[in-house]
């Protein structure tokens, strides 16, 4: 693989609550430079980040319901819509986990049924996170099961705020339940390109890491 080819599943993150304008404007220009797939920027730079990339084939990603999911449906909708009309292309929502472990399937497929049209109708990509890292395997298969009914673009595993990030066994399980058309996004505690690719050989098609710069040497050295 090319380390053009790497740069191209990667969202460049940086979602720290103490992030500076001036980093966002770094981490736009970085992808920039190396051709990322995405920045992966908090709400309140989803404009300055679209402003930085105007002209640029980086898209704009940004986060909802972050990082803990239990924010109400209706706030959810709401930052989804602040997102787009603000410029996002791509949405990483966090799943509402206390309904999850509360056995509540009806309050998660209302949730999904609300914001996945919304989102697709302003034609941009939605990216579940189900924060596989603190599931079990039960869990996991639940969400694939259920999520697997719903044309959501991508399972996400993890925000990279709880204590367990992605794992190969979590995204070669969500692989082997989910179908075709829905894509795996693995973070959370990627920090080496040999991790890149044992996520890309076990079915990961988007790789969300705030060390996406360092990624990159290591890969420019080894391909
Ligand atoms: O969505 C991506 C994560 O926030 C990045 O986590 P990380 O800092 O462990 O790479």
């Amino acid at each position: 693989m090319s380390s053009a080819s790497v740069a191209s599943y990667i969202d460049h993150t940086l979602l720290k609550p103490t992030a500076k304008a001036a980093d966002i404007d770094r981490l736009c220009e970085e992808a920039m430079q190396y051709g990322f797939a995405a920045v992966c920027v908090p709400p309140c730079y989803v404009s300055r980040a679209r402003q930085y990339l105007q002209g640029s084939r980086v898209k704009v990603a940004t986060v909802v319901g972050f990082p803990l999911g239990y924010a109400t449906i209706e706030t959810k909708l709401a930052e989804a819509k602040q997102a787009m009309g603000e410029g996002a292309d791509e949405l990483d929502m966090v799943m509402n986990l206390s309904a999850l472990f509360s056995g509540d399937e009806a309050y998660l497929r209302r949730e999904i049924e609300t914001i996945l049209p919304v989102v697709h109708d302003g034609s941009k990509i939605l990216k579940l996170i189900i924060e596989s890292g603190i599931l079990s395997e039960d869990q996991i298969r639940f969400c694939c099961n259920l999520y697997g009914n719903y044309p959501v673009d991508f399972l996400k595993t993890s925000t990279g705020f709880a204590e367990k990030g992605a794992s190969l066994e979590a995204v070669k399980l969500m692989r082997s339940l989910l179908p075709e058309n829905i894509q795996i996004k693995a973070s959370g505690g990627i920090r080496h390109y040999e991790q890149v690719r044992q996520y890309l050989e076990a079915g990961a098609t988007r790789i969300g890491c705030s060390a996406g710069v360092a990624i990159m040497q290591e890969a420019i050295q080894q391909v």
